[in-house]
């Protein structure tokens, strides 16, 4: 439009019903021909007013109609508004409906799924924390169904006899299948090697050569030893390469193409590998730390925090096993953990349920070894482990044995001396022949491994063994454990007499105990009272001690005639 004459056309209106007929006549026109800027000039301003009129009026109905229903905007949006809202809107309501009732149901589905967890948990005395917690397994079946294990595990585990789960196998398998990471602690013998095990290999899915794919670290090698032993029976039939970490292998010049499925290994051996041969731990995506509590010991923690830190795999699940789980120690665990499980069973740091325990004052060390000799005499039920405090004093005590037509043996390591000179150790041959460095030297892996075999294949009645062996090692018939010397804490007491009554069956406990033993006996009457064992009430009522490595000098146990002469000087 020219600007000079639109003023002549200001506030002029057609009456568009008066001349209705020249207006239509003018609309065709102006439609088939298009008419001239002069006449369509009103006709333009008029229907822009018009179409600016409706198009409010329809953004109102639309904005309206967004808030009424609050419908996606591409069903309100569109060439015809009106029509597709009207035919839309209940089509709309009859899927919200539907997918309210979808969602109330599944709510209600997920709700009823969380009592019975609560009440299957219960029932199995499990005890769980954390978000999103998965469901226990009710079978070993479910593993399977719910998360597609293999045919060959499921059998493996068959052959070996494990009908049914045990409970924390049926909570943290599921948990680390997750993806979570996971604190345990479980009674001694009640299966946690499964627990963790399992879900690695199911995990891992086959063999393959990419690197270090997942460690499992135990305190001693024993252990060590017994837990590779135990995932290669899991792993029967398949292709897993599951290595120990041994000092051979330690001992190759470079490990940085070191690859396999599982490695087991030892804290000390592990830190060698990496800080000296370059094992490279970058890809491990399962880190287990077994009898966790032992590992964050002081003596242990520096090794464990430089292999955490070696195992750099920002999507690593690790999980830590034991049967007593401080306090302390899981608030310094957490540090190092994301959106931990936490699964107890029972009561935690208590001792199994299974072992019969029993306190025997003895007076002096010459009450003990009477009290042992008498009770061997009126009844030895073996095989029965006796633990003392010292490898001096297994040493003694196998040379007063071995008299008395006993098959006995002994095992100890002194741990000090392990880690200043890669485990240097003593061990007694059956022959009672004490052996000279020279010979353990050479030996002495094989000869301490010889007498935890002699000691499973019933070779040997008694085994005598300092803390050595006092955790994870599964001697499973072990009918007695006798604590000679009384224990140095609440946790080795648990974990010592926990190498009886393992795997549902019975066993006994008995703790000789001596004047100096007295200020420590309300912890042990009072780990009795909790695993349900018959107690000495009035135990309870002695003073409160705060249980710190008790490991009093004790008179020598050796009764033949050369060493009297020494003896009042001999203190162990
Ligand atoms: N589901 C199962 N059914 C039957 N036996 C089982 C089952 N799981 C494990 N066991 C057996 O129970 C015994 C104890 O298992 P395991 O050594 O794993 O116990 P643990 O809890 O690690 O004990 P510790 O605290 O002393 O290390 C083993 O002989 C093992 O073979």
């Amino acid at each position: 439009m020219e600007k000079g004459a639109a003023f002549l056309f200001a506030g002029i209106h057609f009456d568009k019903k008066k001349f209705s007929t020249d207006f239509s006549r003018f609309q065709e026109k102006k439609e088939s021909d298009k008419v001239s800027e002069y006449l369509s000039l009103d006709e333009n301003i008029e229907s822009e007013e018009e179409e600016e009129e409706e198009k409010e009026v329809e953004e109102r109905v639309r904005v309206k109609k967004r808030k009424r229903k609050a419908v996606p905007s591409e069903t309100v949006e569109g060439f015809s508004v009106f029509k597709s809202s009207k035919s839309a809107a209940p089509v709309l309501n009859e899927d919200n409906e539907k997918l309210e009732d979808k969602l109330s149901l599944e709510k209600k589905k997920f709700h009823q799924q969380l009592e019975r967890d609560a009440l299957f948990r219960k029932k199995h005395n499990i005890h769980v924390s954390g978000n999103n917690i998965p469901s226990p397994l009710t079978d070993f079946a479910e593993l399977s169904s719910r998360y597609g294990c293999s045919a060959k595990l499921l059998r493996n585990l068959a052959e070996l006899g494990f009908k049914e789960p045990t409970p924390i196998q049926r909570q943290a398998i599921p948990v680390l299948l997750s993806g979570r990471e996971c604190f345990a602690c479980a009674p001694t013998g009640s299966g946690k090697t499964l627990a963790f095990v399992c879900p690695i290999l199911m995990k891992l899915k086959d063999a393959s050569k990419d690197g270090i794919r997942a460690v499992i670290v135990c305190p001693t090698r024993e252990l060590a030893n017994q837990t590779t032993r135990e995932c290669k029976k899991f792993a029967e039939g398949s292709k897993f390469r599951i290595k120990l970490l041994s000092k051979q292998l330690v001992q190759r010049a470079d490990l940085s193409q070191f690859s396999c499925d599982i490695l087991v290994s030892t804290p000390l051996r592990l830190k060698l590998a990496v800080r000296k041969k370059k094992m490279d731990l970058s890809r491990v995506a399962y880190l287990v730390l077994d009898e966790s509590d032992k590992l964050f010991e002081l003596g242990l923690l520096k090794q464990i925090d430089s292999i955490v830190k070696a195992c750099s795999n920002p999507s690593i699940v690790r999980s830590l096993f034991s049967a007593t789980l401080p306090d302390f120690i899981e608030e310094l665990a957490r540090t190092i953990m994301h959106d931990a499980v936490r699964v107890i069973i029972g009561r935690k740091n208590t001792a199994s349920e299974t072992v019969k325990q029993k306190l025997v004052f003895a007076g002096s060390e010459e009450g003990k070894l009477l009290a042992l000799r008498q009770s061997f005499a009126e009844s030895l039920n073996p095989p029965v482990l006796i633990f003392v405090q010292s490898k001096e004093r297994a040493k003694e005590l196998y040379a007063e044995l071995s008299v008395d037509n006993i098959r006995v043996d002994a095992i100890h390591a002194d741990l000090s001396q392990a880690q200043a000179s890669s485990f240097f150790l003593v061990v007694l041959g059956g022959s009672g022949k004490v052996l000279e460095k020279s010979d353990y030297m050479v030996g002495s892996q094989t000869m301490r491994h010889n007498a935890v075999d002699n000691f499973r294949a019933g070779k040997t009645w008694v085994l005598i063994a300092t803390d050595v062996i006092a955790r994870g090692m599964d001697f499973k018939a072990v009918n007695c454990v006798i604590n000679y010397d009384f224990p140095d804490s609440t946790a080795a007491y648990i974990h010592r007499i926990g190498r009886s009554g393992r795997a549902g069956r019975t066993g006994e406990a008995i703790t000789l105990y001596t004047e100096e033993d007295v200020p420590f006996l309300r912890n042990i009457a009072n780990e009795m009272k909790s695993s349900g064992s018959e107690f000495p009430s009035w135990a309870l009522g002695l003073r409160k001690k705060k249980w710190k490595k008790h490991r009093p000098q004790r008179d020598t146990i050796s009764t033949t005639p050369q060493d009297k002469g020494e003896k009042s000087n001999r203190r162990r």
